[in-house]
């Protein structure tokens, strides 16, 4: 169900709601703090905020705004209390069409080129369980702050899916090449605890307020730094993970199309929503 945010900030911040004449946010609210430079990135995807299409093209567009805006930082977390972001649909990986998953991917990569190469400064506050996609979402933020208790990581070993390129690189980029192995080949979901223990997250809180304030603090740490040799600087030290990526996307795209849709990744795809049904 999408829902859309009332206006009921503060005056110094500004729901920012339209990126374009058309369309407004339904799946998340960007708020920027007009004090601060500082706008966040509320995801409000109920239930578990999981990356459907449009999910993803509001997400590119707030990226985008926040780029042509030169906001001071982006801050991305999530209205849920309990979780950051479920990931990929898994509705739109069951059963798809052939033409909606490629576009549904290729969808997927923009977003993903977008954040991890925007020269805005990035943190991401993960109160709540992120998985998969949702674990590619923090990774892709410069800094993660994480609530205490819940569970982060890229579970694809589990659900029967290979982990592809993109978040094979972003996971190995934070956690260096041997923790990355241990962690992808079985699909581990470490607890916020254990994510601080390996460098996955940077700080783990008690709380979403506590954890905003850390992001903060972080994009603060800025202020004196001159924004264009900063965003520079960020696309230099990530130019070559990026590179690689561009290279080789419409390779890497079609054969991750043709995968997904094999009979054994369906089934397994198939069992992995059964046992969510089950649950409870
Ligand atoms: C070019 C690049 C190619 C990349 C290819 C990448 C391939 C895979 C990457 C992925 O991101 S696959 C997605 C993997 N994610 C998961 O397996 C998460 C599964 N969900 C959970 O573990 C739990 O839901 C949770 C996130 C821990 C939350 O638990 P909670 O108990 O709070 O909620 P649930 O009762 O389990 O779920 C509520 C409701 O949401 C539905 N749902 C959960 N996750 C997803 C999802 N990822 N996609 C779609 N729907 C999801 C779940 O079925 C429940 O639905 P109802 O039963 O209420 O209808």
């Amino acid at each position: 169900m999408a829902f859309r945010t009332k206006n009921l900030f503060e005056k110094t911040t500004k729901l920012v709601r339209s990126y374009s004449s058309d369309k407004i946010y339904t799946h998340m609210s960007l708020t920027l703090n007009e004090q601060t430079g500082i706008a966040t990135l509320e995801l409000a995807k109920p239930p578990v905020n999981s990356m459907s299409f449009g999910f993803l093209s509001q997400l590119a567009a707030a990226v985008q705004q926040s780029e042509a805006d030169k906001y001071k930082g982006l801050i991305i977390t999530s209205r849920s209390s309990g979780v950051f972001s479920a990931g990929l649909d898994l509705k739109e990986l069951h059963h798809p069409d052939s033409d909606r998953i490629l576009n549904y991917l290729r969808r997927l990569q923009d977003v993903w080129f977008q954040l991890y190469d925007c020269s805005t400064p990035t943190a991401a506050v993960i109160n709540g369980h992120s998985i998969a996609g949702g674990c590619l979402l923090a990774l892709s933020c410069e800094y993660r702050v994480m609530v205490n208790s819940f569970k982060i990581g890229m579970n694809e070993a589990l659900v029967g899916v290979p982990v592809s390129p993109m978040f094979i690189a972003c996971m190995q980029s934070v956690i260096g090449q041997w923790e990355a192995e241990k962690a992808l080949l079985v699909g581990r979901l470490f607890t916020s605890e254990e994510a601080l223990g390996v460098g996955l997250v940077d700080e783990v809180v008690g709380g979403k307020s506590e954890g905003v304030c850390k992001a903060e603090g972080y994009l603060a740490g800025f202020r004196e730094v001159s924004a264009r040799a900063r965003g520079l600087s960020k696309r230099y030290l990530r130019q070559e993970v990026v590179r690689d990526l561009v290279r080789r996307r419409e390779e890497d795209v079609k054969k991750l199309v043709e995968i997904i849709s094999s009979r054994g990744v369906q089934d397994s795809l198939g069992e992995h929503l059964e046992r969510m049904k089950n649950k409870k």
